[in-house]
Parts: C-alpha cells; structure tokens; sequence
C-alpha cells in the first residue's frame, strides 16, 4: 500500500499529470474537490462555517457563496484560520477515508493530487512525493493563458504561495512539465517504473 503525493504550484500542471495517471488506472484522490464538497450544505464544516460567519456568505440556494466568504477571510489572517481550522480536519478526513477505500477495493498504490501539501505540512500522509515543475516564467504564462488573467494578476496569484523552486527540496521526484505533453508522460512513465509502482 503505497500513497503517492502530486503537488506543485499554481498552473505547473497538477491536473493535466493527474488525468494522465487516472488514464493510467490509478486511484486519484483529489484534494480540490474534496475541499467543494466538504462545505456543501449538509456537511460538517458547512454548519461549523455558518455558525462563525454567518448567514450573510450564503447564495440564495444556501450554498457558501465562496467569493463572499474569500472577501472576508482575504482581508483578515485570524478570519482565514478559523476557516481553515474548521475546513482542514474536514479534508484531511475525506482524503484518508478515500484513500482506504481505494486500498480496500484493491488498488497497491493511491496518488494524492494537494496542491498545498507542503504549506500545510501534509508530508506525513503519504510515502512519496512528485512535484510537477515548471519555471515560474512558464507559470506565469499558461497561468495567464488559462485563466485570462493580466500578468498582475497571475504575478500576485503566484507570489501568494510558496515558490514552486522552494517545493523542489521536498520531492522524491521531480516531473519537468515545461516540454510538451508528450515528455511529460514519458517522465511519467519511467517514474513509475523505476519505482515499480503496481496498480
Ligand atoms: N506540457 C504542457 N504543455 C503545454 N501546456 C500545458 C502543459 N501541461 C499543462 N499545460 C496547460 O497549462 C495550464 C495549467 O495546467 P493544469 O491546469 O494542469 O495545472 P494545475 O497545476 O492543475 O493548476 P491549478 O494549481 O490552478 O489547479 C493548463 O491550461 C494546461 O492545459
């Protein structure tokens, strides 16, 4: 049973190597998504979240209405704690849970794709990390391109983490995601075979 951590920084390609190991038949466990469906109404950290800030970042819906709670938790560090304080454990929760059923249903090795795995000190939860790179002027360029940013914009989105040249001293391998798709998937490839990873 082995558990495989996929991070990097913002735009370095987390997602586009994350399609390419489903493809392959692993088990993704995604922390992005986990982290939606956690405050869904209904959901622990939905009540928790209404309690602290009230009914006034909720949408019509009753669903968090997350730009407004963004505002809020943006301009104040004690706001944004207590948001993750209620959030966090919750993910941290899902994430091992799934991770046991993709054990239990069989699966040898499961990939954990945290974007923020190390900001949030997460490196105990798996046994291996992989951290997709690109140098930051590539970032900054398909940052842009995807999201339609101006390059202030996709400048202050980067400087908000930890700088991806920072990650690489945590990583057990390195996935150079600045070549075409195509390289990509051959590093990939080699990786896993050189770390023998069985499905
Ligand atoms: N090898 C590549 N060549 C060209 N474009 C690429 C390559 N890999 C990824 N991209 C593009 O770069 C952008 C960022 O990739 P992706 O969305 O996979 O990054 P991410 O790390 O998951 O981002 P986020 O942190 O925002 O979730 C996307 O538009 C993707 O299509």
């Amino acid at each position: 049973m082995l558990k495989i951590g996929l991070t990097g920084g913002i735009a370095t390609g987390k997602s586009t190597v994350s399609l390419l190991l489903k493809e392959r038949g692993f088990p993704v466990v995604d922390a992005d998504n986990i982290a939606r469906q956690v405050v869904e109404p209904g959901r622990v950290a939905y009540g928790k979240i209404v309690d602290v800030f009230g009914t006034g970042i909720l949408n019509e819906d009753n669903t968090i209405a997350r730009k407004k709670l963004g505002a809020i938790i943006f301009q104040d560090e004690e706001n944004r704690q207590k948001l993750n304080s209620i959030v966090h454990p919750e993910v941290r929760k899902a994430m091992a849970r799934q991770t046991e059923e993709a054990f239990r249903s069989g699966s040898h090795t499961v990939f954990l794709d945290i974007p923020l795995l190390i900001e949030s000190k997460l490196m105990p939860m798996v046994d291996k990390i992989i951290v997709v790179y690109v140098p930051e002027t590539i970032q900054l360029q398909r940052l842009m391109a995807r999201d339609n940013l101006t390059r202030a914009e996709a400048e202050s989105r980067i400087q908000a983490q930890m700088p991806i040249d920072e990650k690489l001293s945590y990583a057990s391998a390195v996935l150079y995601n600045d070549g075409t798709l195509e390289q990509t998937k051959q590093q990939l490839d080699q990786l896993l075979q050189k770390w023998d990873i069985r499905k």
